[in-house]
């Protein structure tokens, strides 16, 4: 198994399913969770000293933080009906309570908080939505907190790889902190597969393949990006669902191209064009 992959478990007392903290991931600034909960159950964390985009996956609940109250929030039962989900910012020194009102999956994404925004709701129609790429690298985008809206440190994305297309393509990286030109963002990939039991195949690599490792990806798993580009591949017959979080030093997406490859995506626009 890659080290950069971490599985999925059943959920423990608390509903946890899978936990990446910066310190088990070995990096400075991402955090991770998601909560399988029970129609009901109830999860109440305190943010300390990171800020929080609470992102319904799957469900209904009510979200209460210490100053603010959302009832009956959730739309999707399933990532793959491709509507943009319900999200709440909570900010650090803060705390969250989620209530459950029907089965709920719930992505915690996490990254250092200075408090400098409220709480506050993410609803659907604030999510940016965008078609990227262009023939078998087209994929769709939901913007779910980009660094156009406020936030301290988080990026947070989905994406939905269709059948027997690359998404994260042409690779790109984000592992320099040299501003204007890239900008250092840790990441995470949160997978969900459609069928379930099929896979995806993601590649972390670096230009002097110090890191170069092939990944054959399942359902809940979560691939870590310390550094390097990080394409993905959807086999045919199955659709691909990942949950992005970005964070590092400066809250701006610049990313680099592997120059080798990047000349695919004029190619498929191009084509389209045709
Ligand atoms: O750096 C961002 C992540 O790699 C993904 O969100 C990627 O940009 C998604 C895509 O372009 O397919």
């Amino acid at each position: 198994m890659s080290r950069f992959i971490i599985s999925s478990h059943s959920p423990n007392e608390e509903g946890n399913v899978v936990r990446v903290t910066p310190e088990s991931a070995g990096w400075e600034y991402v955090g991770f969770e998601v909560y399988a909960l029970t129609k009901g159950q109830t999860l109440r964390k305190e943010t300390i000293d990171q800020e929080a985009c609470l992102v319904l996956l799957k469900g209904k609940a009510n979200i209460h933080t210490r100053h603010e109250r959302w009832e009956n929030i959730g739309l999707r039962m399933d990532v793959f009906e491709k509507i943009p989900p319900y999200s709440v910012y909570v900010p650090s020194n803060d705390v969250y309570e989620v209530q459950a009102l029907t089965d709920l999956e719930l992505a915690v994404c996490l990254a250092p908080g200075k408090g400098t925004y409220p709480a506050r709701l993410i609803p659907p129609s604030e999510v940016g939505v965008e078609m990227r790429g262009a023939g078998n690298i087209e994929r769709r985008i939901h913007n779910i907190l980009p660094e156009s809206k406020p936030a301290d440190s988080l990026l947070v994305v989905e994406v939905f790889t269709p059948e027997g297309n690359w998404s994260s393509y042409p690779p790109h990286k984000h592992d320099q902190h040299n501003l204007p030109h890239e900008s250092y963002l840790e990441e995470t990939y949160y997978h969900q597969i459609n069928p379930d039991h099929g896979f995806m195949v993601q590649r972390v690599y670096t230009d002097d393949r110090s890191i170069d490792e092939t990944m054959v990806v399942k359902n809940g798993d979560v691939v870590l990006v310390p550094k390097g580009y990080h394409p993905v591949s959807a086999p045919p017959g199955y659709e691909g669902y990942y949950l992005n979080v970005m964070a590092g030093p400066v809250r701006t997406w610049k990313f680099r191209n592997d120059p080798d490859h990047e000349w695919v995506m004029e190619s498929k626009l191009a084509a389209k064009q045709k």
